[in-house]
């Protein structure tokens, strides 16, 4: 939504939509614990509303969401009034938005410099524990900030939270670095504890199990497991939970006084509550920064869920002083781990039409960050994709990004159409050539079939000069566009009857460039047998299966001559690339353009071919590798080839049927996954080692 050019009157009404919807999702995440929409939409939609108000503060009414922490309590358990409210946690994405709080806290404190504490963000659910005389006697959820539940029942039941204080027994810190615990003999005469129920990742995984055998619902993960558990009205259901405690802070406190937080965090280990090895305090604020971003690597190996880390101001008094800004205390804020999805507009669908004919649409996105990345393009791969999530033009939709995937959109929000949005299906005709479309029988993808159409013709050539086929360099995507259009390439084959004069005609070439072109258009005439089938753009004909063809034919005429029965028996491809290699060698236009590359002199000799008699032995043959992470001594490619030649079969993912993983440096998941599945590993010395002696290298 563009918040710019919104009236008041619009504004007003937008507001009040996303109040509805956001109060629904409170609802269902906060007192039904089974929250619909991811927590990334959730916060696409507040900072939405937070944007409006900003713009319009007169829009903004006390009981905005903006305002309030978490939601109301539920009807049935006993209400409790928090002295002091428990508030929220101001969140960011960015270093430089720590940087900028700790800034202000300078300011606002007048300090040169403030100590803080670093502490891990744990994914559960707030809770305050009140003692007194050393006896637990409350247990409250958050609930809205201000009136929580009482839960106590339900609380004693977590095995971590001790039911009388000090525990008895020795008090052992972790390591040096946590916060010092003085000597605590006694109770004080009333402490509220303040802290994290959590679940740990693998409790999580056995609840659900268990609760999938038994069919009853299993959670979305393990927040809403540990709100769920904990607020059961049969406390012998939480009894049954495995929950887990970490105490981070204090409420109300008599008897003692604590003057800094990792004062608190000392004190509350004292007494023999748990709390997290990982927090840490500095009084050098970059240091804390390092610290933080170092930390938030471990991301993975910790047991249980984080989303994020919390930085507070270490001295108690400037708490006070800073104050709360709406439902956020000054004093502290969240350095939250990059979300992988966000929330944005689709403001258009683009269909392109690539080199087979196939058009595809994409999505135009209003340009949102997404991990750091500004994602504005995604792919929707298909008119079906497209129908089957109601995707319309004006949609705000959830799109997703995770690694280095290209984004996808994931879906749309409906309850955020204003009526002007879109629907959108396949065009009839083609968009670079106006002539008709067709899907093809049981096909998802819509084709252009006219051989003449320019935007195929342009994707042939980019596809024929690229880097994996005849590699020309100095022609790249821009000038395949440019010859298509001056009318100088009528197929690929036309690039090795280009003139000087006609190179010059294009925009941007001049003398030294042309001369250029043209010697990179000469040395791309050797390449060899299997580039050159790669680079004729046969369906599924990869380079894969260019090479393993290269491999079997001595050239280019024996493949053209070759029936489909036998290009099925080559191991590796199957009957309909066999059908396709045959058919498209059938068609009129793609022979003249092969001859007019025999004119031209470019070899259809295969580089790579082995004579049947000179075949090599096969001592690997059986046995399928995967390879993960970087090779030193060669490059995947290379190995993939060697391997093959010695009879070996190698595989893009790890499965039960994968004899041997290759790990090289930085492996990826792959590792994991072949550990998970027992998959037996070996690294690059070995697999060296196995490319001499073969099979006795092996472990
Ligand atoms: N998906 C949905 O429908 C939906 C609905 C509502 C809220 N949400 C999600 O809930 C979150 C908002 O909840 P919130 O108001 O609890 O804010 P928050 O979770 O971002 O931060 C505040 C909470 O952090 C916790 N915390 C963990 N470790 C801590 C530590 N060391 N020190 C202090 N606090 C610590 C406390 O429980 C505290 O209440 C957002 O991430 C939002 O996306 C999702
Ligand atoms: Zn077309």
């Amino acid at each position: 939504m563009d918040i710019e050019h919104l009236s008041l009157e619009e504004a007003r009404e937008r507001a009040e939509k996303l109040r509805k919807l956001i109060e629904y999702h409170n609802y269902r995440y906060y007192v039904l614990d089974a929250p619909e929409i991811s927590d990334a939409e959730y916060d696409a939609l507040m900072n939405e509303l937070r944007a409006i108000e900003e713009k319009f503060p007169e829009l903004r009414t006390p009981d905005s969401p903006t305002q309030r922490v978490g939601a109301p309590p539920r009807d049935e358990f006993p209400k409790v009034t928090h002295a002091i409210p428990m508030l929220s946690l101001a969140s960011v994405f960015h270093e430089e938005d720590v940087r900028k709080w700790y800034e202000r806290v300078l300011r606002l404190s007048g300090r040169e410099q403030v100590d803080v504490t670093v502490e891990p963000k744990i994914d559960g659910l707030a809770i305050s524990l009140t003692y007194e005389n050393g006896v637990l006697t409350l247990g409250a959820t958050r609930g809205d900030g201000t009136t929580g539940e009482d839960v106590t029942p339900n609380v004693r039941t977590v095995k971590q939270i001790p039911l009388r204080i000090p525990v008895e027994g020795e008090r052992r810190r972790l390591h040096d670095d946590m916060p010092p615990f003085p000597e605590v003999h006694e109770a004080p005469p009333l402490i509220e504890v303040r802290g994290e129920v959590y679940m740990r990742k693998d409790d999580f995984e056995e609840l659900n199990r268990r609760q999938q055998e038994k069919g009853e619902p299993t959670f979305a993960n393990p927040r809403n497991a540990a709100a769920g558990s904990l607020r059961q009205l049969d406390s012998r259901v939480t009894a049954q939970r495995p929950l887990s405690f970490f105490a981070y802070g204090v409420g109300r406190v008599e008897g003692v006084t604590l003057r800094t937080q990792w004062d608190v965090l000392g004190y509350l280990g004292a007494l023999g509550f748990p709390i997290n090895p990982d927090a840490r305090h500095f009084d050098d604020f970059e240091a804390a920064l390092a610290y933080a971003k170092a930390w938030m690597q471990r991301r993975e190996e910790l047991d249980y869920e984080v989303d994020g880390v919390v930085f507070k101001v270490n001295d108690l008094a400037l708490w006070e002083t800073l104050g709360v800004a709406g439902r956020e205390p000054r004093y502290a804020v969240a350095l939250k781990f990059p979300p992988s999805e966000a929330v944005t507009i689709l403001k258009d669908i683009v269909v392109t039409v690539g080199r087979t004919g196939r058009l595809v649409p994409n999505a135009v996105l209003e340009p949102v960050e997404i991990g750091g990345v500004t994602v504005s393009h995604a792919t929707l791969h298909n008119e079906d994709y497209v129908l089957e999530r109601d995707l319309r033009i004006g949609d705000h939709v959830v799109v997703r990004r995770a690694g280095d995937v290209i984004p996808q959109v994931v879906r749309p929000i409906p309850e955020l159409r204003t009526g002007k949005e879109k629907p959108w299906r396949m065009p009839k005709t083609c968009p670079a050539c106006g002539e008709p479309v067709t899907r093809p029988e049981g096909e998802v993808d819509y084709y252009c079939t006219n051989v003449a159409c320019p935007a195929q013709l342009v994707r042939r050539v980019e596809h024929f000069v690229s880097r994996g086929a005849m590699d020309i360099e100095g022609f790249g995507s821009k000038q395949a566009q440019k010859f298509v259009e001056l009318g100088l390439l009528h197929d690929p084959a036309d690039i090795y009857y280009l003139t000087k004069e006609q190179i010059l005609q294009v925009e941007g070439f001049a003398e030294k460039s042309a001369d250029n072109l043209l010697r990179a258009i000469e040395a791309s005439k050797t390449r060899g047998l299997a580039r050159l089938l790669f680079a004729l753009g046969i369906r599924y004909v990869g380079s894969t299966v260019a090479h393993l063809l290269a491999r079997h034919y001595r050239t280019l005429d024996d493949i053209m001559q070759a029936p489909q029965a036998e290009l099925e028996q080559i191991e590796g491809i199957g009957p309909r690339t066999a059908a396709s290699i045959v058919e498209w060698f059938s068609h009129e236009p793609n022979r003249n353009m092969i001859e007019k590359l025999r004119r031209a002199g470019v070899s259809f000799q295969s580089l790579e071919y082995v004579a049947p008699e000179e075949a090599q032995p096969r001592p690997l043959e059986g046995l399928t590798f995967v390879i993960t992470g970087t090779l030193h001594s060669m490059t995947r490619e290379e190995a993939k080839a060697r391997l093959e030649a010695l009879g070996a079969k190698v595989a893009s993912s790890v499965s039960r049927k994968t004899s041997y993983l290759i790990v090289g440096e930085e492996p990826g998941s792959k590792l994991q996954k072949a550990q998970q599945l027992g998959v037996p590993t070996i690294d690059e010395a070995t697999f060296l080692r196995l490319l001499e002696e073969g099979r006795d290298a092996l472990p």
